[in-house]
């Protein structure tokens, strides 16, 4: 049976589901579809609830500190920071294990993971048209430092030959990031064959 979803949302929380976690999210937001893919990938059953972000309810901005999505109810507990929660689930539910063992390959995903924030603020610019040639030609080159660590990678995906959780957390804006092409936004097309082992990611 489908979940049920809670669309948002007046003064009050809608009461839990058992057997399933929160989450609280915004069909839009890159950073809550990060988790909606691991409980996915995870098979973890879940009950979203989406937040007016224009018209925050109060219930919501006392309770999460930054007052954003995405917020996961966990085990009597709000947990926020899209990556913060995607590592909880990930140590929580360990089977399908979407991270490796290796300390160091998970703190160069983090690296890659955290390098993406200057990317996405170039993105949202992009969105409301709001964004100069020399902006988009930056952007291009913030880019081509994620083409290069793919292809140096030697693999189809960031996590190696199967999505992984490095995956999960990119893939958001770059899915994104189709809306640029749309006709009346022609200036930002995104140039493929700048990218090859990018559009084969994006595409495998
Ligand atoms: N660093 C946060 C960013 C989350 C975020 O920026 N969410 C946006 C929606 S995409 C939000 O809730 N904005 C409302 C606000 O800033 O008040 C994360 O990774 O979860």
């Amino acid at each position: 049976m489908a979940a049920i979803e809670h669309l948002t949302v007046g003064s009050t929380d809608p009461p839990l589901v058992e057997g399933k976690l929160r989450l609280y999210s915004m069909r839009f937001c890159p950073y809550a579809a990060r988790v909606h893919l691991v409980l996915n990938a995870k098979k973890i059953p879940y009950d979203p609830v989406y937040i007016n972000l224009i018209n925050k309810p109060e219930w919501y901005t006392s309770r999460i500190p930054t007052g954003k999505v995405p917020a996961l109810v966990t085990e009597g507990t709000d947990l926020y920071e899209s990556l913060i929660i995607a590592n909880y689930l990930d140590e929580k539910y360990p089977e399908n294990k979407l991270q490796s063992d290796d300390p160091l390959r998970k703190a160069k995903d983090s690296i890659l993971i955290e390098s993406f924030g200057k990317v996405g603020s170039i993105m949202y610019k992009m969105y409301f048209n709001d964004i100069d040639t020399e902006t988009f030609d930056q952007f291009l080159g913030a880019l081509d430092d994620f083409e290069k660590e793919l292809s140096s990678r030697g693999t189809t995906f960031y996590g190696g030959n199967a999505v992984k959780l490095v995956d999960y957390m990119l893939w958001p804006f770059f899915e994104r990031m189709s809306m640029f092409a749309l006709p009346d936004k022609p200036q930002f097309k995104i140039p493929e064959a700048r990218f090859p082992c990018l559009t084969k990611w994006m595409t495998p």
